[in-house]
Formats: C-alpha cells, structure tokens, sequence
C-alpha cells in the first residue's frame, strides 16, 4: 500500500518527503528499509502502543507503516507525454493513493513553473491531466464494449457507467463527484483511473504563516476545492516539517509547544494518509512485544491473523478480544477478564480499530 506525492514542480514535495523519511528512519524499532531513492517508509503514530507497553511492560514497541512515493513534479500536457509526461503517470498509477502538494506560501527566490500563486489553477492543472489520461482508458475500454456488448446484453450495464464517467469528465467534473452504488463503485476501482485514486491534498505553507496565520487566503481556497469533492486538506509547512525532523523528540515537543501545536503536521498527514487507503491498526501485547498490525477496514478475524503469520490463519481457532479503550480502563487483561470484556470471536468475526487480540490457533 504506497501513497504517491504528487504536484507541480517546485512545491515541495521532495522537502515534504525528506521530512517523511528522516521520521522514517528515526523510528528505531521499525525495520527501516529505503527501498529506491524516491520511496520512504514511515512508521505510522498510534499513541495506544505507548500506553500498551507501558501497561503489559512490553520490552519492544513495534508500529506499523505505510509507503510514500516522491513522484517528480507533474507539468501541463504530460498526458500528451510532455515534460516526462507518461512516465510521472505510471508512477501515479502504481499507487493505491494521492497526496497533493499545493503551493500555499509566497517566496520570491522560489520559481513557481507557473510564474503566479495560485492554488486551485495548480491543483485543476494536475486534476486535467488526470482526467486526459483517464479519457484514454475510457475511450478504449468503451470501443471493446461496444463490441463485446453486441454478443453479452448483460455488459450494457458497464457500458452505461463508463459512458456517464465519459461524459462526466468531458464537462470538467470529477469522477469522485458521481454518486456509484456500491456494485458500480467496484468496478470502477477495477478501471484503475487516475482521477478516481483517494487524494488528500497538502497546503505547504510558510513558516510565518504557520506561527500566525495558517489559514491563509490560499489555504481558504484549497479548503473550499476539497470541500466540493469530499476531500481532506492538511495544514503544512515542509519546510518546517523537514527541519524538525531533525530534531530530538523533546527538542520537538519543545518546538511545537512553542507554536501552540500538541501534535506535528507530518503526524496529521501521516494518520490521514493511512485512513485514506482505507486502512486500520488491530493491536498484539505482551510482555515480549506490543505491536500495531495495519489490515483493511472490514478484515475478519482469520485474515488479521494471517498479517501476523500464514499459520495463524490456516489453523485459525478464534481471538480473544478485547478493545484497547476496555483493556486500558479496567488496568489490565485479568480485570478484563473478570468484566467479561475479553470476548471469544469466531472466523466471521470483523475486526475493529484498536482491537487487541490474541489469535488461538492449530499447527
Ligand atoms: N513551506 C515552505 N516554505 C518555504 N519554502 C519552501 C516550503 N516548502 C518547500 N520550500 C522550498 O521550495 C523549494 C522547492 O521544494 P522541493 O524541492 O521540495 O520541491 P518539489 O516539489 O520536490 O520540486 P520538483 O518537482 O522539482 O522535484 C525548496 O527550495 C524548498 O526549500
Ligand atoms: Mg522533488
């Protein structure tokens, strides 16, 4: 599960990136790999691991992590293959989501490609060629319909969605503005278009800002943008984000304190991105270890286990679980125990965020 940052040149991606991995790397119990250059693993922050190790004595904290891709700055007409056009959307099209860089600070010794701040007119022209590259798909994906169609009436139904996604696009409307059934909604995550990927957007903002204003008048826009759409928008400064990486966690602490922040803006991204794939923590503790295990929301039971080990859903017998908010007020599993909080769920059992489980099984 990889999510690419994407945006015109010069924005801050890569600052936004490097920020990403120094907090990566930093994490000393996560098996920190750099996989290429350009993709940063960064451990995601649960604040229950701390309160779990703390409570069970754990000797290791073990979070889990997502994937951030620093994809090179997309230019006008990379559909048509300009700048490097198609090579910055298949990289695009490999991941499951979409972080959005916007410029939001002003600063004349930064070039912006466009010569003007100008948030949205930015953001519309990525969305664009998206969306061209999704015309493509669709163009063809529709003639081999039309085709098929006339020897299976059952696809009508498929040429009927791709058509309306057509039509939506060419009037300059996203697809993420059509209102799928839950049926259609499937197949059009089969289709793998672009301008259908979850997106979060960035404001990057400046330090100034960040201290005094971090609403400014182009964050405002941006806000209003996603608003339409259903996104989300993250109050950033990468400059400042790469900066702090570099820090201590008290230096850190101190610093936000200083800016009348409790929590990191990388840290909001972070949580947001990982909910953007649709995607949640179930939680092991012990006196070993207490770790954060990332499984799909509407996982059951014997596939959370099988993200521990292939043999723990084979021979799955049930989990003992009990909620983290439960285990955490009674002060410990036996109290838990004696409440009746710890449940016995089964196979069809679907788990929920902040789950603690303890996976029984046969090998
Ligand atoms: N919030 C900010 N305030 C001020 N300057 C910033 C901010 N964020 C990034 N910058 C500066 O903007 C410049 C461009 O940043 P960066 O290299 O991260 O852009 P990029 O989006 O990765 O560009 P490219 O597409 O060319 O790779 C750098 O000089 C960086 O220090
Ligand atoms: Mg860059």
């Amino acid at each position: 599960m990889k999510l690419g940052i994407v945006g015109l040149p010069n924005v801050g991606k890569s600052t936004l990136f490097n920020a990403i991995t120094a907090a990566g790397a930093e994490s000393a119990n996560y098996p920190f790999c750099t996989i290429e250059p350009n993709v940063g693993v960064v451990a995601v922050p649960d604040e229950r691991l701390k309160v779990l190790t703390k409570l069970l004595n754990s000797e290791k904290e073990v979070p889990t992590a997502i994937e951030f891709f620093d994809i090179a700055g997309l230019v006008k007409g990379a559909s048509n293959g300009e700048g490097l056009g198609n090579k910055f959307l298949s990289h695009i099209r490999e991941v499951e989501a979409i972080v959005h860089v916007v410029r939001c600070f002003e600063d004349e010794n930064i070039t912006h490609v466009e010569g003007r701040i100008s948030p949205i007119d930015d953001i519309e022209i990525i969305n664009i060629e998206l969306m061209l590259s999704d015309l493509d798909i669709l163009n063809r994906r529709i003639q081999k319909t039309e085709k098929l169609v006339k020897s299976d009436k059952t696809l009508q139904k498929e040429l009927d969605i791709l058509n309306t996604i057509k039509e939506t696009i060419e009037a300059g409307n996203s697809v993420r503005s059509i209102d799928f059934t839950e049926e259609e909604k499937r197949f059009v995550k089969e289709l793998g278009l672009l301008s259908y990927k979850p997106i979060l957007y960035v404001a990057n903002i400046s330090e100034e800002d960040l201290m005094s204003n971090p609403e400014n008048e182009y964050v405002k826009q941006v806000i209003d943008y996603a608003k339409a759409e259903n996104s989300e928008v993250i109050i950033i400064s990468a400059q400042i984000e790469a900066e702090m990486s570099e820090l201590t966690d008290e230096e850190k602490d101190s610093f936000l304190k200083d800016l009348g922040l409790h929590e990191s803006g990388l840290n909001k991204l972070i949580k947001a991105s990982y909910r953007l794939l649709g995607l949640m923590s179930f939680l092991t503790t012990g006196p070993k270890e207490t770790r954060a295990w990332t499984i799909k929301i509407g996982t059951k039971a014997p596939q959370a286990a099988g993200k521990i080990h292939s043999d723990m859903e084979k021979g799955f017998i049930r989990a003992e679980v009990v909620s983290y908010n439960d285990l955490v007020s009674c002060g410990g599993y036996p109290q838990a125990r004696e409440k009746g909080l710890v449940r016995l769920e089964g196979k069809e059992y679907v788990m929920q965020d902040g789950d603690v489980v303890l996976f029984r099984f046969n090998v």
